[in-house]
């Protein structure tokens, strides 16, 4: 088909009738975006010219490590029985950290595929998003995708398919993103099966915003689902959330690059610029309204988006500072949930204490800071956030554990997670084990087909965001699987552990950990830097303690280095050069009250689970 019969489906005429809105669902690697590609290719949006390997993700990141971060729409044109329809694709990122996207995008649309690996089989996320899905009220269909793979079952999982939405085995699509089979089938199948999108064409224009994207040259490009009345170019539109006022500079469809129309009418997904700079002026979720003629009721289920995890970002040199801060400044154009606020550390010099939505948001975060802004930086464990009421009634909420509150602290409370763990029969035990050994309570066990059982959890977020997901891939040979939601606050009975270094705190390593895991935390981080720090020329105490009392201590001997040891013999340039050198490596230790440690020293003790995110990215 060639790209021309778009034009017969002008975007601001097109009868509902002939408008599918739908998504494509999936586990993390089922093949969702190589499905897309070949969508494209097949409906002749793309020409096998330009084709390229995950043609809708943009970022680099993306691409490389073959995740989508962004959700994008396209339009596509699809004949049917004689019919024209226009096909909008909204691709969904499938991460849990980014499962409020997620959710805005399924709103945008009336029917999903549901695509599993058929060598893999339902997973995790595959049931967290259809319930998103179900929730959402969309027409699920069920495809089983990779048939090509020599290990593939189809008939195996679409029994599990079957079993778990309801219907025949038969009904599910098998297809191959990779080889292109079966791909047409699924496309009439959409044609068939998925509503078409109803609104009222002369109510006040109401479109809800299912995405924000900043683009370097044309500013923020806004992803909107129109459910009633339309929207022209050069209108004046306001955001409902915020009351703000813009102009409608451009307004299209992606097909898949951007192409202006005269506007969008009920039932259309396209994209609107209006010349902001910045996507928290134009918020997912928000609805958009005509200035002229406004909706008085918004759309539901805005919500702004809230950091869950917080780090302290430092950067190695410090002279590289002012770059972190710009380079904040301006990843936050493109991520309205990136949270960040200036911090300094005794051991680490000035910084950043930033918010992000999950683990898998802060990788990404100090990735790009990292690769697109060349900065060599260092992260601190990542910590959740608590809100602490004194015995006074004062309430406090913590997200840095060096500024837990000193004094009679009445309860604590912390963020709690409701986790979905997927998993062969096999494993069932050592999973147990370990949810148990993270305080976690279980809600139930159910088997979902002969070998996959989901357990639900409760878990607090904290004991999820360090290592869980290493240790659950670790113990059940990559085989388990995890998505999880909050569930709100719970009382923790917890401790916040402080190292000190001759008797100075040295904030950076301070944690807020349940109390019987107090004594194992000290004993760790006491040990570690024992390691690493050089001896000095008096004895210096490690200590961690909880409050006035001290858990764990060890201690580094005295000791003078004598960097002329070596020099025999009478040289004194050679001898001096040396002195010179020892000098000059001074200036890079930061002095902790009268020790002396090379910040490397910090970065080392710091990155042990730096190393461990590197295993986990190959
Ligand atoms: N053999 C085979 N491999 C496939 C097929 N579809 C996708 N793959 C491979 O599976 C891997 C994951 O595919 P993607 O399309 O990136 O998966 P995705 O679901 O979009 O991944 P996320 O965006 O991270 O959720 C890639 O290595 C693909 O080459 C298929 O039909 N057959």
């Amino acid at each position: 088909m060639s790209p021309r019969s778009l034009s017969r489906l002008e975007p601001a005429k097109t009868d509902p009738a002939a408008i599918r809105n739908f998504c494509i669902i999936a586990h993390i690697d089922h093949g969702k975006s190589t499905l897309a590609d070949r969508m494209l290719q097949l409906t002749g949006i793309v020409d096998d010219r330009s084709m390229r390997a995950q043609y809708l993700d943009r970022m680099d990141i993306e691409r490389e490590r073959g995740i989508t971060i962004k959700s994008q729409a396209v339009r596509m044109p699809w004949d049917y029985e004689g019919k024209t329809y226009a096909l909008n694709m909204i691709d969904t990122p499938g991460h849990v950290d980014f499962t409020y996207e997620v959710s805005r995008s399924l709103a945008a649309c009336e029917g999903a595929v549901l695509l599993v690996d058929a060598a893999q089989g339902i997973e995790a996320q595959t049931l967290a998003n259809l319930y998103l899905a179900l929730e959402n009220d969309l027409e699920i269909i069920p495809v089983l995708n990779k048939i090509d793979l020599p290990a593939a079952q189809p008939e195996k999982y679409a029994e599990e398919l079957a079993n778990l939405i309801g219907g025949d085995p038969a009904d599910c699509l098998k297809v191959s993103g990779k080889t292109g089979v079966g791909v047409d089938a699924l496309l009439d199948r959409i044609v068939q099966r998925v509503p078409n999108p109803v609104g009222d064409p002369d109510a006040p224009a109401r479109a809800m915003i299912f995405d924000s994207v900043y683009d370097p040259y044309r500013g923020v490009v806004t992803y909107v689902r129109m459910v009633d009345g339309n929207l022209k170019s050069r209108e004046k539109i306001q955001m409902m959330s915020t009351k703000a006022v813009h102009e409608l500079l451009e307004i299209g469809v992606s097909s898949p690059e951007p192409e202006p129309t005269k506007g969008l009418g009920v039932g259309e997904v396209g994209y609107l610029i209006t010349g902001v700079k910045d996507v928290r002026q134009s918020k997912v979720g928000d609805t958009i309204t005509n200035l002229a003629k406004p909706a008085t009721e918004a759309l539901k289920g805005y919500k702004d988006p809230l950091p869950m995890v917080f780090s302290g970002i430092y950067p190695i040199d410090g002279s590289d500072y002012p770059v972190l801060r710009e380079a904040l400044d301006k990843l936050k154009l493109s991520d309205a949930a990136l949270a960040y606020e200036p911090e300094t550390s005794v051991a680490l010099g000035f910084g950043f204490r930033c918010g992000f939505l999950g683990l898998l948001h802060l990788e990404i975060v100090t990735e790009r800071l990292e690769r697109e802004f060349g900065l060599d930086l260092i992260a601190t464990a990542p910590s959740v956030v608590y809100e602490v009421t004194m015995e006074d009634g004062k309430e406090i909420t913590v997200t840095n554990p060096s500024e837990f509150p000193t004094g009679k602290v009445k309860k604590i409370l912390e963020p709690i997670v409701k986790a979905t763990i997927l998993t062969p029969k096999d494993y069932v035990g050592v999973i147990m084990e370990l949810c148990q050994s993270r305080r976690g309570s279980m809600i139930d066990m159910q088997y979902l087909g002969e070998d996959r059982v989901q357990l639900r959890y409760t878990l607090p977020l904290a004991e999820i965001v360090f290592d869980f997901f290493d240790q659950l891939k670790s113990k059940t040979a990559g085989y388990g699987s995890l998505d999880y939601e909050e569930a709100g606050l719970a009382q923790g009975d917890l401790v916040k552990v402080d190292l000190l270094l001759q008797g100075e705190q040295v904030d950076a390593f301070s944690a807020i950990v349940h109390k019987d895991k107090a004594y194992s935390y000290g004993v760790m981080i006491t040990g570690k830097l024992r390691e690493l720090i050089p001896r000095q020329q008096f004895e210096v105490p490690i200590q961690a303690a909880v409050g006035s009392r001290i858990i764990a201590r060890e201690s580094i001997r005295a000791i003078r280095k004598d960097v002329l040891a070596k020099c025999y013999g009478g040289d004194i340039s050679r001898k001096r050069k040396l002195l010179e050198k020892q000098k000059e490596g001074k200036k890079r230790m930061k002095m902790v009250g009268r020790v002396e440690v090379p910040q490397e020293a910090f970065i080392a003790a710091l990155s042990t689970d730096g190393e461990k995110k590197g295993e986990k990215k190959k």
